[in-house]
């Protein structure tokens, strides 16, 4: 598993996450980065948020004004400039409004030159509000048709969609309705689908149902997989891998990082991409 690795003195691609921090390490840009990093890509940070949160849940957030997350996006991609994009956390529907305005601007979105990953974290795996209720609308019917791949678990799909997903049909119908939203292709995530002995996740571009199913890890230590998934999709994007391929290498690269997780206080402990770094050079 792996993408192309960056030789010695050759620059790698470029990856922007646009999300919050998590004090904790185990969510939020931290995820972000440690796989950015592992998948040998350089991670750019926006962060629109700084949470308080540990292995319990996320006590409270400040959240950063739209114009300087707009201005981290605008100062990065003029300089350094990203071949992928993802988003996590974003607060507030002013912030949003302000992402997608200076994604437009940078040439970041499903119909511009640097694909852009939605995550649409509505609330931590403790059930701490992320996203603001007056902010859904303006996710739903401005960040969505900006991007290439949505990947909504299955409480955001409710909160989004009203569907409920229980099983293959109603996931079915789920990424329908998401498609709907204008994405270019909706990645329905079955990883809260716990009766199943699987983790069934479902991609739809309107045309083609792909499913993405492997094993449950049998662990409480799943914090921050949301984040890992989209950050592995987005930096196979940077290596112009199509989406079905690189959100089929996002979800094995998800499900190792899954079965390498550790404990970390008294409550959920993180994802480990750091598996990787065990395995020897690239395998
Ligand atoms: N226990 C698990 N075993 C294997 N895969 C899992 C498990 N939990 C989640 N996943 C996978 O991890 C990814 C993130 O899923 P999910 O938990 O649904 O999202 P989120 O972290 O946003 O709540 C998905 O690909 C999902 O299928
Ligand atoms: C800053 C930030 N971003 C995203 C999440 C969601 O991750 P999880 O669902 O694992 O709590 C989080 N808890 N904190």
């Amino acid at each position: 598993m792996g993408l192309p690795v960056a030789q010695p003195g050759s620059v790698p691609k470029r990856v922007l996450t646009i999300a919050g921090s998590d004090s904790g390490g185990g969510a939020g840009i931290q995820a972000d980065m440690r796989t950015f990093a592992l998948l040998g890509v350089h991670g750019c940070v926006a962060v629109t948020a700084v949470t308080v949160q540990n292995s319990l849940g996320v006590s409270g957030f400040e959240e950063i004004s739209p114009q300087t997350v707009a201005a981290q996006i605008d100062t990065v991609a003029g300089d350094i400039g990203v071949a992928a994009a993802k988003t996590g956390m974003l607060a507030s529907a002013p912030i949003i409004e302000a992402i997608v305005e200076q994604c437009g601007r940078s040439g970041i979105g499903r119909d511009a030159s640097v694909p852009l990953v939605v995550d649409p974290v509505c609330a931590s795996m403790h059930g701490n509000q992320l996203l603001a209720d007056s902010a859904l609308d303006t996710l739903r019917h401005k960040l969505f048709p900006l991007a290439t791949v949505v990947t909504p678990n299955l409480d955001e799909v409710r909160l989004i969609t009203g569907i409920e997903v229980t099983d293959a049909d109603s996931q079915r119908d789920a990424a329908r309705a998401l498609l709907d939203l204008g994405p270019r292709w909706a990645l329905v995530k079955g990883g809260h689908l716990r009766a199943s002995d699987r983790s069934p996740d479902l991609l739809y571009d309107g045309e083609h149902f792909i499913e993405l199913s492997h094993e449950r890890i049998d662990t409480p230590h799943d914090h921050g997989a949301g984040d890992t998934l989209a950050a592995a999709i987005a930096s196979a994007l940077a290596h112009e891998s199509p989406v079905p391929e690189a959100v089929g290498f996002a979800k094995d690269w998800v499900t190792r990082c899954l079965a390498a997780a550790y404990p970390l206080g008294a409550g959920h402990g993180p994802v480990n991409p750091l598996w990787r770094l065990r395995a020897g050079p690239a395998d």
